[in-house]
Formats: C-alpha cells, structure tokens, sequence
C-alpha cells in the first residue's frame, strides 16, 4: 500500500528496501509473498503511477531532466574525452530507470555470466541467472511475425510479471538492415535467449503487446500487490543513511534508516535486513555516507566511518555509444516508418491517436540489434589486441592494476580470444545523433556504435556528507586506449554497413553525423569523444567479489546490496533484464531458498 509518513515514521520493518527502482520492487514484491512478513521500500522520487508520460511507448529521452523522472547526474570533466562533463539520465520515482528506459529486452551472453563466477562468486553462472530471467518474464509471443523475429519459446519465461513481446509495428528497416549485415558477414542469431548472442536479432521489448504502454517494475512488480498490508512504499523519501552499530564482538548491524520526506528527517527501524537497492550510482554513496567504505575517501568527506569496505564506489564500468545518422532518399521515404515525424508536434498527436488502434509510430521500437566481437567488424582486430595486451603488461609491470582488476583483465582477454561479442550495433528508425541537426520532412537512420566490455575503470564516491549534493562521478573514459579504438573501428563498419545493400538504396548517400570530414582514426576518435554520451548502463560501484578483490557486502550482517551496482564485470547487453534477474534472485537469497 502507499502509506502516509504517520504510518512509516518511527515504526519498525522487517525488511527496508531503499530504492523503488527496477530492482529494488522486484525484491520487496517478492518478500512480501509471506504475509507474517513486513517490507517497507522507500523511494526518493514521487510515485508517478499511472502516468501517461511513462506508459506511452516512443518516449525515448522525453523525461530527460525533468526533476520528477530524471537524477540528471554529471560526471566529473573526462581528460581523455575533451574534458566534457557528462550528463547521465537516470530514472527517479517509482520503478527507477525502468520507467523511463528505451524498452529493448534481452539477456547477455552466456560468458558474461559465468564470469561472476569465475572471479570468487560461487554459483553466480549462467544456469542459475538463466532461472532468474526466466522467472521475471511473461513472454508473449507476436501475431504475426517476420522472418528474422525467431525465437525459441523454451528460452523465454511466461509466466513472470514482466510482459514482454514483439513492437506491434515495424518500421521496415528490419529486413535491408540485417540484409545488408549478412552480405558483411555478420550472422542471424537464431535464439539470442539461449547464451549466443554473436551476431545479429530483432530484440524483444517491455511493452505490453495487448494493452500497448509500458510494462515496468511500478506497474507489473508494485501495482497489482500493492494492496498487501505487509508491503508499504513511501514515495518522496530521501534515505540519507543506515543507521549501523557495533555490536559486543564488533559486528555491525544495521538498526535503522534514516530519510528525509518534505524537509523532515525521519527514521524507521530495521526488523531483519535493510536491502540497498538505490542504483549503480547512488548505492555506493548511501553506503558512504552510513560510514560504510573506503576510510581516506569518508575522512574526505567528514564522514565518521564505523565499517572499512574499501572497495565501495570502486571498480565502476560503463557503456558508451555514439550515432551515424543517414538521411533516407526521398523517393523512398513513403516505404519506410521513422520516428523523425513526432518532431512535428501536431503529427505527434495524430500518432497518438492512431496508436489508440495500434498503428503508427508509436507502435514501433528500436528492435534491431547486433553484437559482435571486434574481429567480426575490423581488419586491425590483431593489432589492437596486440596492443592492448602490451598495454596491460605494461601497466601490470608499473603497479598500475591491482590483482584484483589483473583477474578481471585476464577474463576479458580470454573472451576476446574466444571471439566473444563486446561491441554492438543499433538501428535507429530516426535522427539520433550529434552534433549536426536534422533538416524538417526528412527521414533518417541511425547506426549507433556501443563498447560493451571496456577496460577503462572509474568511480562513484561521496562528494561531502550532504545527501542532498550529487556522487563524484568519473567513469574514467577511455583511459584505456582499446576502448576508444574499438570505437573507432566500429564506426568505420557501420559505414560499411551503410554502403551496403540493400541499406544504401535506402539511404540518399548523406552522413549527416559525423560527416564526411571525419575522415582518418584521428578525426573519428575526436569525434567520438565529443560527441559520444553514456548508455545509462553503469555497474560495479557495489562489486561481488571476494574482500581482497574489492568486494563491499562484508562486515555488516544484515546490508545486502541488490541492484547492478553488484555486478562485478561488464555484460554485452542491454541492462533492465538483468535488474530484474538479480532482484529476482536476491529476493529469493534473502529468504534462503537459494
Ligand atoms: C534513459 C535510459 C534508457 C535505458 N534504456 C534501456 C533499454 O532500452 N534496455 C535496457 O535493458 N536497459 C535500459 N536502460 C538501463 C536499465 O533500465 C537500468 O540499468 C536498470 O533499470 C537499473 O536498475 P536498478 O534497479 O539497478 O536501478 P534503478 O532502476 O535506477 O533504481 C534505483 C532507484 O533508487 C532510487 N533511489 C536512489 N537514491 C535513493 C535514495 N537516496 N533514497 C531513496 N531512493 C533512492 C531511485 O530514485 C530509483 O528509483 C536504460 C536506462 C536509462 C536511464
């Protein structure tokens, strides 16, 4: 139930999840299926049920800073990418990113997942994470479908509370595009579900097929419980802190949380556990500013520390991507559907209109998606390796890595031998890319260029002891000169792919972005790290790992951290399915049946 700040002030909880964001209700609508149960979530942002501006699909970016849906953080300026300070959208208010997310659905590959297990996490491998996606989706398969819309229904969940399907439009890109990437060598996925995603697919998404809006962890995970009297979620509650002490032996226990609702500070207090489930960014900093992390980075910030988890905030990893937009010749526009009308805004409001029977754009996706390793797309594939292999080396030989992120390298190293997929294509039905604009009545595409394992590592700490002040964020970009060259060659494929049929009988011949002046690897590295923004996919500020490697669940007994901030190595996906495994699985560790 939503609950007034009189029926949450001062009283106890078994569990108190912080964060109503994507993973944060799958947990407490999981535990509160035993009703001898109490779980309080707490949410900074305000409810925003039922609101039109969530559920409508083709809302790509529309909340972006806007203060009722959007953290809008900043990063620190990036040495290595034109001292630009970043801006990163993430999602506020019930269902966190999940409300104001691009949709697209999909698991990682099978590798990316037994590495969790290879650096010291038991039992964290594919066939147990593979469960937990499953368990979060309801699959529904399409009406009709295209011949690259395959899929295997043993791979997909459905039965979980996520509905998950097929756009009810196409915008018939889909076919030239994955055309023109065969002719590239690229292959079909048959079933990217499976663990094998090297190659190309049309990606499900989180758009309920039969009712058209959005299916989110607010309205699939939250609403249809939220009549439980043992489930109670306070929106608009700013938790400034775990309230931790120590007990006779030296163990820390967490007693209560403290938050901030309309200017009021307030606390509950803590039954059982308190589950931290406020996001890769702000996770670190709430357990920093509970005195829980590293001792110089508290001291910094006139933080009493009462827990030493030097890892907290650490190890942070990042996608990042960046378009090549084309312009549709015009004599073959009427073939195809784009986003680019809804600029016009009386045409968008005769999209809505025709969504109400299921057409128009408002009805299609960003679907089209490819993942590949670097050899796939770059002749250079061995040099650069070499390269980065001499680099980390030599980085190894100055006490630049620790052990820690050796072990990390070493996997990354062995998938890139393996030929793992870590870099990605997306086909974008409209304009999206910068800096130039684009002209009115045109159509356009748009080929996005996306790193996926980088090797580059940045991090996430307290700026002072306000919780009120955003983290230090600094992703550290392309420190790692592999990621800004493997960007680099990516975008050259993608305009290869763009010259390839049947996609360049489409396209007029003009690359509005970057441009025809961006000619040499220099110029395309200055462009990209101009012009390149985040994939909102951050991870690793709370990293699974054992202690010596800068894990940070240790030393509380009752703190579990159950968000993507957990996430030790980065995944070549999208992330919301796995936000939904890991609340799913974390729910179901908390009650011990795992
Ligand atoms: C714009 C955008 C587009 C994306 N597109 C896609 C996509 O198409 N496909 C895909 O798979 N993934 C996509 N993602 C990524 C994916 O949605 C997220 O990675 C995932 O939802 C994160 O889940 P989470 O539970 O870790 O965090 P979140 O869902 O962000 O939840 C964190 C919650 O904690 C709350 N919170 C934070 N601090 C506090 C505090 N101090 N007190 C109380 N509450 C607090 C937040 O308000 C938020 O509700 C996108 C993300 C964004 C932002």
């Amino acid at each position: 139930m939503a609950a007034s700040i009189e029926q949450v002030s001062s009283k106890t909880f078994d569990y108190v999840v912080i964060g109503g964001g994507t993973a944060g209700l799958v947990v407490a609508s999981r535990l509160s299926e035993d009703p001898d149960i109490s779980v309080l979530v707490l949410e900074a942002g305000p409810a925003n049920l039922q609101d039109p501006a969530i559920l409508t699909p083709a809302s790509f970016g529309s909340h972006f800073m806007k203060p009722q849906y959007d953290w809008a953080f900043s990063t620190v300026a990036q040495k290595n990418a034109k001292d630009r300070e970043f801006y990163w959208p993430r999602g506020k208010g019930l269902g966190g990113s999940s409300a104001i997310n691009f949709f697209q659905y999909h698991l990682p590959a099978k590798s990316d997942i037994d590495a969790f297990e290879e650096l010291g996490n038991a039992g964290w491998n594919w066939d147990l994470l593979k469960k937990y996606y499953k368990k979060s989706e309801r699959f529904i398969p399409p009406k009709v479908t295209i011949e690259a819309m395959n899929y295997r229904l043993e791979d997909h969940g459905t039965d979980g509370p996520l509905h998950v399907g097929y756009p009810v439009t196409l915008s018939g890109l889909e076919g030239p595009y994955q055309e023109a990437l065969r002719s590239l060598g690229i292959p079909h996925v048959e079933e990217p579900f499976s663990g094998n995603t090297n190659g190309t697919w049309l990606t499900p998404v989180t758009i309920h097929p039969i009712e058209r809006v959005r299916s989110y962890s607010a309205n699939m995970y939250y609403e249809p419980n939220s009549p439980r009297v043992n489930l109670t979620v306070l929106a608009s509650a700013l938790v400034t802190k775990i309230i931790v002490r120590k007990d006779l032996s030296g163990v820390s226990i967490a007693t209560a949380v403290e938050f901030l609702h309309e200017e009021a500070t307030c606390q509950v207090r803590v039954g059982k556990e308190v589950v931290l489930s406020a996001g890769a960014i702000k996770s670190p900093q709430i357990l920093e500013l509970s005195g829980i992390g590293n001792e110089d980075v508290l001291q910094r910030a006139e933080i009493e520390g009462t827990v030493n988890v030097p890892g907290v905030g650490n190890n942070v990893q990042e996608h990042v991507y960046s378009g090549a937009s084309y312009e549709i010749r015009d004599d073959r526009a009427a073939e195809f559907l784009t986003f680019d009308c809804l600029r016009d805004p009386d045409e968008a409001v005769k999209q809505l209109e025709l969504y109400k029977s299921g057409q128009g754009v408002f009805g299609m996706s960003s679907i089209c998606m490819t993942f590949v390793p670097l050899s796939s797309i770059s002749q250079d594939y061995q040099a650069l390796q070499r390269e980065l292999t001499q680099s980390i080396e030599s980085g190894i030989r100055e006490g630049k890595f620790s052990p820690a992120l050796q072990k990390q390298f070493s996997i990354q190293l062995e998938h890139i031998k393996l030929q793992e997929p870590s870099c990605e294509i997306v086909l974008t039905q409209t304009f999206s890319s910068k800096p130039k604009l684009p002209e009115p009545n045109k159509k356009y595409i748009t080929l996005s260029s996306l790193i996926n394992h980088p090797f580059s590592r940045g991090t996430i700490h307290v700026k002072s002891s306000d919780p009120k002040d955003d983290p230090e964020i600094d992703p550290h970009y392309f420190e790692e000169q592999y990621d800004i060259r493997t960007f680099v060659e990516l975008l050259k494929f993608n305009r290869r792919l763009a010259q390839q049929e049947p996609l360049k009988s489409i396209l007029s011949g003009k690359e509005v972005n970057p441009g025809p002046e961006y000619e040499t690897d220099e110029q395309i590295a200055d462009f990209l790290k101009t012009n390149c923004s985040t994939t909102f996919h951050t991870i690793g500020s709370c990293s699974m790992l054992p202690f010596e490697d800068g894990g940070v669940v240790y030393n509380t007994v009752n703190i579990r951290v159950v968000d993507l901030s957990v996430l030790p190595l980065h995944i070549g996906a999208h992330m919301q399915a796995t936000a939904y495994a890991i609340g799913e699985l974390g729910a179901d560790i908390i009650k011990g049946v795992v």
